[in-house]
């Protein structure tokens, strides 16, 4: 940062109050200073390295709306390492409308929003979104998904473990509550692989994912139990939602993980919630949804090519010319595993979507920069259909910090208090911790974890399950 730019307080984030690069020995405060310029970087970096192939994808008017979207990402990094303050966003989208409308209300409170001295929930959501807006304003990338690149490796880095889970459940077990166990903290540690934390770089570490039990200890809270027991209850008539995170890894994991609840009739329908714009670099789109199917395929089964082009025909976000193009350009690209396994799970998920017995629903609240306990005030009809589902699946490091507000809560608060009114329905969150923000903890917990591990909040090495089972509809 620029020296001249020296702000906030050389201190932890105290408790009880919003997270923030304010604190200069918070996590926000690295993010800010040194993660987003770096996450900028790559990306200005790859665009620059795959112009040719943009420009193939894209048409020739991309030449030079790809100069324009480079220069923005550059304008905002420099805006982000001199704290400049946010202005409003361009356009007249809903989201938009909702950033501006946040940002005015911030005005009243601080007199210039900006990087450092703002919510860091806001710092971040907004950096992702005005790379969303330098794509938005062009005419030939505006759908385009700058992080595809990054996406695509991780995803084939990802293969051989996820050819061993496929092989784990197609094998019949018979107790189903240890097997639904398994998968849930398999599910947990896959949220360790997400792109923003890693810079993109899949780890060798996802290998240790297999090693189940020894990471039990790293469990910080593990309420499974009561998860199971909502789950094996489920009426077949009710519904599951999943908030997705991350593409990838951590996506198969999710995808088989409601294979489970469905193949075992625990529920008969699941909704997945998808971003609507390229977001943290690994969150899940709709495409990337199908692309991880096709990618489970192997490009020799003709029947299987010919059920994924019934898709294409009949999904309405398919329609778009470039989504289109993108999938069959992935199909084009398949590489893919000649695991019988993974050939044989892609096929079963593709009928449970045709089925409508999986479903991807898509709503531009996920990617706001508030907290779900404002969800009610941004979008109550959302509140009102995640209501509709027996249990609700938070995955991820930045649906916890939604969540539960964005505070330094002492790590003993209870879950229901940091939810601050946020109840739709019961829900429970699976996270490796990868932010300096913890609520639910047994007494003491907090203070052993600090002591073997200093940065123990924000390593992704430890993890939480949690759940509360209160409900409060609107
Ligand atoms: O993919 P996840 O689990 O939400 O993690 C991403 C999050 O982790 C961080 O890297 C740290 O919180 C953020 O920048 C982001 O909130």
């Amino acid at each position: 940062m620029d020296p001249k730019c020296v702000v906030g307080l050389d201190l932890r984030t105290p408790l009880n109050v919003s997270l923030s690069a304010f604190y200069r020995r918070s996590f926000a405060f690295h993010t800010v200073q040194k993660r987003m310029p770096v996450i900028l970087t790559q990306t200005i970096d790859i665009l620059v390295r795959t112009k040719e192939n943009i420009i193939k994808t894209y048409g020739e008017d991309a030449r030079e709306e790809l100069k324009t979207v480079i220069g923005e990402l550059s304008k905002l990094k420099y805006e982000i390492q001199t704290n400049k303050p946010f202005r409003k966003l361009i356009g007249d989208k809903w989201d938009i409308r909702q950033y501006n409308k946040y940002l005015e209300v911030q005005s009243a409170i601080i007199e210039y929003p900006n990087y450092y001295d703002s919510i860091w929930l806001h710092s971040e959501c907004y950096m992702y979104r005005r790379m969303r807006e330098a794509f938005e304003l062009t005419n030939s990338l505006n759908e385009m998904d700058p992080f595809e690149t990054q996406k695509t490796q991780s995803f084939n880095g990802a293969k051989a473990l996820m050819e061993r889970l496929g092989n784990y459940l197609l094998k019949k077990d018979g107790d189903k509550k240890l097997e639904f166990i398994r998968l849930l903290k398999l599910n947990l540690w896959g949220n360790k692989c997400d792109l923003s934390i890693t810079n993109g770089v899949v780890s060798d570490e996802m290998e240790q994912l297999n090693e189940l039990e020894d990471l039990n200890a790293n469990i910080l809270c593990d309420h499974s139990q009561d998860i199971w027991n909502v789950v094996s209850k489920i009426d077949k008539s009710e519904i599951i939602d999943i908030v997705l995170d991350n593409t990838g890894y951590e996506l198969y994991t999710d995808l088989c993980l409601a294979d489970f609840l469905i193949t075992n009739k625990y529920t008969t329908k699941i909704r997945f919630y998808v971003k609507t714009i390229p977001w943290f670099i690994s969150d899940v789109l709709t495409k990337d949804f199908y692309w991880t199917l096709s990618q489970l395929n192997t490009s020799n089964d003709p029947a299987l090519r010919t059920k994924i082009r019934f898709y294409v025909k009949t999904i309405p976000w398919f329609i778009s010319d470039v989504l289109t193009k993108d999938f069959y350009w992935t199909l084009s690209q398949l590489n893919t595993s000649n695991d019988p396994a993974l050939r044989n799970l892609s096929r079963r998920w593709l009928n449970y979507l045709d089925a409508k017995i999986w479903t991807i629903e898509e709503h531009d609240f996920w990617t706001l920069p508030v907290t779900y306990a404002e969800m009610t005030s941004y979008d109550v009809e959302l509140y009102r259909k995640l209501s509709e589902a027996k249990l609700i699946v938070f995955k991820g490091d930045l649906n916890y910090r939604k969540l539960f507000g964005e505070k330094n809560w002492s790590p003993e608060t209870s879950i229901e208090e940091a939810l601050q009114g946020f109840h739709p329905s019961r829900l429970c969150s699976l996270r490796t911790l990868k932010a300096d923000i913890i609520c639910g903890l047994k007494e003491g917990v907090a203070e052993i974890t600090e002591a073997k591990s200093e940065d123990w909040l924000v390593t992704g090495n430890y993890g939480v399950i949690q759940f509360c089972d209160k409900v409060l509809t609107v």
